[in-house]
């Protein structure tokens, strides 16, 4: 088997909040199972398709796509702070091959991933100096949104790439399901915060722990039942569950940015690095989903979904 997948949400809530002891556990037992997924697989290189939350990507420069040739953590929420180890050479072949599909990708040699990028990698290797990964970002927070057969398309010439490779390739989607985080919009932002969404890069200290703050009271007040945010949507998840183990990402093709936002939240538009993933690994061939894990956790603010899917033998 060359080419496996993990798809799994991530919370910067996961160190902060307190959800209780049996969903501690539930979701502990979902991070040992991808663990133990990655170690048996073993990947030479992982391809880790990851949102970001106006850390690395701002409005000054918002691309749908991006594939990191070198890549650093912005170490928002004590996430990964430093260098990542890029195969710069692997990701420069990835992008033109790409291109060449007449799918267009922005590129970055100095590419900044926040937490929702680098969560399921330090959760699973314990950091991202040691396997060999290639960063890609796919926008999911800012406006105007890609359609989601885009995002299938481009995860398919991912897939493709990485086809026939001697290499054993990991795919990772990082994200999701529904869920509604005190990210501020463009649409409704006040003069400050379209200051902060349009060039925010290196907030201070004080910023930075102010907007964590923040988070991390929505999320108190989110589980007591008084934040003022979108409830997540199990329903929703599911179905999109669903799609992922049906096989067809023809499927996703149905799900609209519209939709999602009015259902789902604003965040649940993280299933695009789901979707990138899963079609990157049915390019390689059909798959079956071996495990799944799902629970709403309100503490998170997540609609949790942990998957892992290999190619039929
Ligand atoms: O960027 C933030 O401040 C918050 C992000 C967040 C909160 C809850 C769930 C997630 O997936 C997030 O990325
Ligand atoms: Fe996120």
């Amino acid at each position: 088997m060359q080419q496996a997948l993990i798809a799994m949400s991530h919370s910067p809530l996961l160190e902060h909040t307190n959800p209780p002891e049996d969903v501690k556990a539930a979701v502990e037992a979902a991070f040992d199972h991808v663990r133990a997924f990655a170690k048996d697989f073993n990947p030479d290189l992982v391809v880790n398709f990851g949102p970001d939350h106006y850390n690395g990507f701002f409005y000054d420069l918002m691309p749908p796509f991006c594939v990191g040739y070198e890549a650093l953590g912005t170490g928002d929420y004590d996430s990964w702070d430093g260098p990542i180890n890029v195969p710069t050479n692997e990701a420069e072949k990835l992008a033109q091959y790409i291109i060449d599909q007449d799918i267009d990708t922005a590129i970055s040699r100095k590419m900044e991933v926040d937490h929702g990028a680098v969560q399921p990698m330090e959760i699973i290797f314990g950091g991202l100096d040691t396997v060999p990964v290639i960063p890609i970002f796919v926008n999911s927070v800012a406006r105007p949104f890609t359609k989601v057969s885009r995002v299938r398309k481009f995860g398919q010439a991912v897939g493709e790439y990485f086809k026939d490779s001697d290499k054993k390739v990991l795919f990772i989607g990082s994200g999701g399901l529904s869920h509604d985080p005190p990210v501020p919009q463009i649409a409704t932002a006040t003069e400050e915060q379209r200051a902060f969404l349009t060039d925010g890069r290196k907030p201070t200290p004080e910023a930075r722990a102010a907007r964590q703050a923040n988070t991390i009271n929505t999320a108190i007040k989110f589980a007591a039942g008084e934040a003022d945010i979108m409830d997540l949507n199990p329903e929703w998840d599911r179905a999109f569950l669903e799609v992922c183990k049906s096989g067809n990402v023809e499927g996703f093709d149905a799900y609209t940015a519209d939709e999602m936002d009015a259902v789902a939240g604003h965040s649940s538009h993280e299933v695009r690095t789901w979707v990138a993933a899963y079609s990157a690994l049915r390019a390689c061939g059909e798959y079956e989903v071996d495990y799944e894990f799902y629970k709403p956790i309100k503490e998170y603010i997540a609609g949790f979904g942990v998957t892992t899917a290999v190619l039929k033998k």
